[in-house]
């Protein structure tokens, strides 16, 4: 459904824009109907701009980013299947404005000729699909809601759309402990209906919960990728195994990550290229530099 191929997203920086920035490199993978993926990597990765590329809401500098084979094209057409979902759910909404005035807005852009009743019937279930009571939120400013509230809200709005893909960039990241398993178990229900979902985290934990497949990025560049079983519990990838010894641990002292090897697939990997360690577990070359071209 979502195919990202060979996607580059490249900055101008430094004084007037003279040099250039990589942040996304070559990246390739794809979340089908019904699957959670989750992308993750450290800070500055990319994981966001990947996002933002997916959203139309930066531009791709090379590649190209489909959905069910359609280009990603800004607009009415392409936010009816594609929604975005991000870390702060405050600054997602218009502090003067109640809440639902983000309902209203939807309705008012893809389904004007809706009666309100109908439409209201149409949001109070939506609203209850998230774990919401409609008469507890409905009518309220967002100061008026916790985070894990106006996340919830956010989903349902767009599960009002005909939503095929949602990417939600760390959006647990700002609740605490037991609303973010109520928001991850909602994304879990939402695969369900058949919903694929691009899972941002730089939460392996978080990651491993939710996803069936998890991609690896590293400096703009997909190091590893696979069925979360297999990135997890059998990381290929110097990088992956770093990312997974810095998980804290409770009643266990941090370990450090099992020093950088020689790659398994220097002889095989041509430079950029991934090595299909079994199906479906693709790693890079830990030593790209020195690799074959
Ligand atoms: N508009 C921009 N101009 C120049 N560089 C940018 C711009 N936006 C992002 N970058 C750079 O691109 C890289 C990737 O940023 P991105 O926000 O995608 O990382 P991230 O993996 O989401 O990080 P985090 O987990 O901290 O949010 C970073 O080095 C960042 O500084």
């Amino acid at each position: 459904m979502l195919k990202l191929d060979n996607v580059t997203k490249v900055y101008k920086v430094g004084a007037f824009g003279g040099k250039v920035f990589a942040a996304v490199d070559g990246v390739s993978f794809d979340v089908q109907a019904g699957e959670v993926v989750s992308l993750i990597g450290e800070s500055g990765s990319g994981k966001s701009t990947i996002g933002k590329m997916i959203l139309g809401l930066a531009s791709i500098t090379g590649g190209s980013i489909t959905v069910d084979g359609v280009p990603v094209k800004p607009g009415k057409d392409y936010y009816r299947h594609v929604q975005g979902v991000f870390q702060d759910p405050f600054s997602c909404y218009n502090p003067v404005f109640k809440a639902d005035r983000v309902f209203q807005m939807i309705k008012d852009a893809y389904y004007p000729k809706l009666g309100d009743k109908e439409w209201d019937e149409r949001v109070r279930s939506t609203i209850r699909d998230v774990r919401l009571d409609p008469d507890q939120v409905l009518g309220r400013y967002p100061h008026q809601l916790s985070g894990g509230q106006l996340q919830r809200l956010l989903i349902a709005r767009a599960l009002l759309l005909d939503l095929k893909l949602l990417v939600a960039d760390e959006i647990t990241s700002m609740l605490d402990a037991s609303t973010r398993i109520d928001v991850l178990n909602l994304l879990a229900e939402l695969k369900e209906r058949g919903l694929g979902v691009l899972y941002v985290t730089h939460d392996l934990s978080l990651g491993n919960y939710l996803a069936e497949r998890t991609v690896v990025l590293r400096r703009g560049t997909v190091v590893e990728m696979g069925a979360t079983g297999k990135v997890f519990g059998d990381p290929l990838h110097p990088y992956t195994r770093q990312l997974l010894a810095a998980v804290p641990r409770l009643h266990a002292p941090w370990e450090d990550a099992a020093p950088t090897q020689t790659c398994h697939y220097h002889e095989n990997a041509a430079s950029g290229a991934m090595f299909e360690a079994e199906p479906g577990h693709l790693v890079a070359c830990a030593q790209l530099d020195a690799c074959p071209k």
